[in-house]
């Protein structure tokens, strides 16, 4: 059977969500399962951009063996240069290079004539060659571009070294049936198209991401990029897992086959879902809450009859098993480490420590401790950055009485080691608490997005806090799991802000060598 192979670019395309801003250990982490998954490449950042994500990139390609590891860069020699300092350790170094093609980005955006977009692809793609074997080349806004300058653009990419051609869909324009004629032209058209592997880049503006991505491989295309749970740019890119699955179980229809390890698709998306705080919609299709959940009697009647009248996927072909081994207060180090590996995370031992510690402060308030309990706990420590001087929370306490404005008094240790303490009054429990943690740091701070949920089932669940922070016009994220809500919330606000000091560090050292 043909192979399909899978490029994810949740660390590149998925981090320019709007407010999604992974540390160098959130990419790494990520990276690492979407290696367990079997992605074939991936994409993990556009080492030319920041500082962060050079290093992120770097890390990535020093510590993943099996996938292949690309860069970003536009058709300029240092983004080349970049990409190849961040990637040269890899296994399977690879650079991913683009132009836009299309008039109206030429034009506008660019300010090149199509012979200078040509001159200048074909230049770069030729210096990037001098410094990989695997060389992408991508007609930014293809779908959006004359089809006779792109077949023309094409054939002299390959000729100057290009060995994978991506022709994305840049904006979402495209319907299943132009996208694949225009890849049934270029394969009909280009003379030395055989040269390279062909590749869909789908984003999903109009809803058409994963309907355009198949009509592509039916007309020829061997690549599919995309993401995790479909996070990128606006609306996204193609969700990686929806593609998959849909040639697994249409493959009557698609006899393809991937690398992909399905039941790593529900431990992936939650993983990326988690980091990034884009949470996925409960009707979400493999990935979402409700994906297996039959409400209705007719539904649930026919399933229990045989489970196949209403499931076209059983929700352990993706991952989604049901806990069997509930650890609780009465288990120890042995069992909890073990739960931990089939996480496949690697914890050093101050980080196993310290995540026992929690567990069994966890397991004084709640009876069960479910995976995902554990899952949050242990990724709360390991992407945790600031080994750093940084702010803690020492005490706090809330008081809400519906007759009464909330107030809150919080205590926190600063990064001197003094303790600092305020009171302040807000119009919810949230408010009162977060203008306090405010009023005991030097700089303010917005809030630009705040998002409880419930992690595992039952009504002592785990509560865990998304934040999303401005700090002179920095935006910073942050998580938090606790069994109370406000708990949940005054972490993640702190986690936030020590990301901004760590940043903030970062670039005055920065600053200092240059
Ligand atoms: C479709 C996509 O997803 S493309 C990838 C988008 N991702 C990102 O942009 C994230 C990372 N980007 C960044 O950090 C910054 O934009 C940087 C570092 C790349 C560039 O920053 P700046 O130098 O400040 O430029 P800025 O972002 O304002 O403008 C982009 C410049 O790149 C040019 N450019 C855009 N695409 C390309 C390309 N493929 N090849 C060459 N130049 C390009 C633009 O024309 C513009 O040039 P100009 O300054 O001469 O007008
Ligand atoms: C950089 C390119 C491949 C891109 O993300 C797009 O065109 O959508
Ligand atoms: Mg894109």
């Amino acid at each position: 059977m043909p192979i399909i192979k899978f490029f994810d670019t949740t660390l590149r395309d998925g981090e320019q969500s709007p407010g999604v801003n992974l540390n160098k250990e959130e990419k790494l982490q990520i990276a690492k399962q979407l290696e367990r998954y079997g992605m074939d490449r991936i994409e993990a950042g556009f080492p030319a951009s920041s500082k962060g994500d050079f290093e992120a990139v770097q890390a990535i390609a020093q510590n993943i063996k099996k996938s292949t590891v690309l860069g970003l860069a536009r058709t300029v020699k240092s983004d080349i240069d970049a990409v190849y300092e961040a990637v040269k350790d890899a296994a399977k170094p690879a650079i991913h290079v683009f132009i836009a093609t299309s008039p109206i980005h030429m034009k506008y955006k660019l300010k090149k004539s199509p012979e200078e977009v040509v001159e200048t692809a074909v230049s770069m793609v030729r210096y990037a060659k001098e410094k990989f074997n695997h060389v992408e080349w991508s007609a930014e806004d293809a779908t959006r571009s004359d089809i006779a300058f792109l077949a023309e653009i094409i054939e002299k990419v390959i000729d100057a070294g290009a060995t994978v051609i991506n022709l994305p869909d840049t904006v979402g324009y495209a319907t299943p049936e132009d996208y694949g004629s225009m890849f049934r032209y270029i394969k009909e058209n280009v003379p030395n198209i055989d040269k390279v592997e062909l590749s869909c880049h789908c984003h999903n503006d109009l809803g058409l991401a994963a309907a355009n991505t198949l009509s592509a491989i039916q007309n020829g295309v061997t690549q599919v990029e995309g993401a995790i749970n479909g996070i990128g740019e606006r609306a996204g890119n193609v969700a990686l897992e929806e593609v998959a699955l849909a040639l697994h179980v249409r493959s009557d229809y698609f006899p393809y086959a991937s690398s992909l390890k399905f039941d790593e698709t529900k431990r992936t998306s939650d993983l990326v879902s988690k980091l990034t705080g884009m949470y996925v919609q409960a009707n979400k299709a493999i990935v979402g809450r409700n994906a297996f959940s039959h409400e209705s009697g007719i539904h649930q009647d026919g399933v229990l009859k045989h489970a196949e009248t209403y499931e076209i996927i059983t929700p352990a072909l993706v991952g989604v098993t049901p806990n069997t081994l509930f650890l609780g207060k009465h288990s120890g180090r042995h069992a909890f480490k073990d739960k931990v590996n089939t996480f496949g995370i690697e914890l050093t031992e101050a980080e196993l420590k310290e995540a026992f510690e929690q567990f069994k402060q966890l397991t004084d308030h709640k009876k069960e401790v479910t995976d995902d309990d554990i899952y949050a706990i242990v990724m709360e420590i390991k992407t945790d950055s600031s080994n750093i001087d940084k702010y803690e929370l020492i005490q706090f306490g809330v008081s809400y009485d519906t007759q009464d404005t909330p107030s809150a008094t919080v205590v926190l240790k600063a990064p001197n080691g003094v303790n600092v303490e305020a009171t302040e009054y807000g119009s919810g429990s949230v408010e009162a608490l977060y203008k306090t943690i405010n009023s005991l740091i030097d700089e303010e701070i917005t809030l630009t997005d705040y998002q409880l949920n419930s992690v595992g089932g039952g009504k002592d669940a785990l509560a865990e806090a998304h934040v999303q922070i401005k700090i002179n016009e920095q935006i910073n994220n942050g998580r938090g799991t606790a069994q109370d809500v406000l708990q949940a919330s005054a972490n993640a606000l702190i986690q936030a802000i020590n990301r901004y000091y760590v940043q903030k560090k970062a670039t005055i050292k920065q600053l200092v060598h240059e």
